[in-house]
């Protein structure tokens, strides 16, 4: 029987996904790769909405890709996420599947490390914030914050009290103002940190970046859940900047190897960028 409050997702489900997870050898080797393998995966409605709008959740998964999401996450030394959805979910971060640590497994076994990118540390997390209470009850991983500025000494300590840390990377001021960090630094760091597998979940600015011809060639594979549901206009989109050559539209990027799985009432998307 399942464990308490634990999410179930079974070995025929499981099957076609396997092409699409981070390569068996890279969890037995001794020393990382040079950059962890990156799965790219969120939900999506079918107007290309991840949320109704950028500070609200809005639940798109239904209960069997949302347990498919947690295998993911068992399957994954590390899940990350932009600021934007740490402030607006509250999420916990951490595998809710049956059989991992916390959820009637040893230890924290299976468990992904919560990576949180925010560069201005906008994040006002605190001790009833989830992944922290989560990492204080042993049934979580303490999260990571990847920052561009030194960090506030009471978040750090916060941080680090559950076994957390603050990793800091040089970022380049944008005339938004925002601060911008290069994708391939953010995975170096990452892989000198042990991590050999990262799972990116979101949001909006993150996904659309990864999308990008920039950043493609870092992504694996990518999984994307597609529920039955339009969120309309002011949704935050999934939608990368258009590109052109030699003054003609072209396609942003495509999948290859592709796979569409019907999981309850959504289907989910396989597919590897070209060339990965
Ligand atoms: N449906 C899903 O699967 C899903 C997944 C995740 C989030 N969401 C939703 O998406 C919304 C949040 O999306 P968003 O776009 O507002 O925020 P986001 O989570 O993408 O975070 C954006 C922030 O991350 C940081 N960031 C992103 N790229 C960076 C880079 N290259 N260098 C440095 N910092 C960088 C910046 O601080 C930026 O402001 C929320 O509504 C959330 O519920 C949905
Ligand atoms: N697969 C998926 N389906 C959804 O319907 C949805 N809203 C998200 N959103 C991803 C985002 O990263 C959220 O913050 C976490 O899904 C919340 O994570 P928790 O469950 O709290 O661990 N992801």
């Amino acid at each position: 029987m399942a464990s308490r409050g634990a999410l179930v997702f079974l070995q025929p489900s499981r099957l076609p996904l396997d092409p699409y997870l981070p390569p068996a050898s890279t969890s037995q080797q001794q020393q990382p790769p040079p950059k962890p393998h990156l799965t790219l995966t969120f939900a999506t409605s079918l107007d290309s909405n991840l949320s109704l709008s950028p500070g609200v959740q809005t639940v798109l998964s239904g209960p069997e890709s949302k347990a498919m999401t947690h295998y993911l996450r068992s399957k994954h030394d590390a899940i990350l996420i932009g600021v934007g959805t740490a402030i607006a979910d509250n999420p916990s971060l951490n595998c809710r599947i049956d059989g991992v640590g916390g959820y009637g497994g040893e230890g924290l076994e299976g468990q992904p490390r919560p990576v949180v990118l925010d560069p201005k540390g906008r994040w006002e997390f605190g001790p009833e914030s989830k992944c922290i209470a989560l990492a204080r009850e042993e049934r979580g991983k303490a999260p990571w914050l990847i920052v561009a500025r030194e960090c506030e000494e009471g978040k750090r300590k916060m941080l680090e009290s559950v076994g957390g840390r603050v990793l800091q990377l040089p970022a380049s001021e944008q005339e938004s103002g925002r601060y911008a960090m290069d994708w391939r630094e953010i995975m170096v760091c990452l892989a000198e940190q042990g991590v050999r597998s990262v799972m990116v979940e979101g949001g909006g600015s993150v996904i659309n970046e990864l999308l990008s011809p920039k950043y493609f060639d870092l992504v694996g594979s990518v999984i994307v859940t597609i529920a039955p549901t339009w969120l309309g206009k002011d949704g935050v989109q999934v939608c990368p900047d258009a590109r052109e050559e030699g003054g003609k539209r072209i396609p942003v990027s495509r999948l290859r190897d592709v796979k569409w799985i019907p999981l309850g009432e959504d289907v989910v998307l396989c597919g590897r960028p070209n060339g990965n």
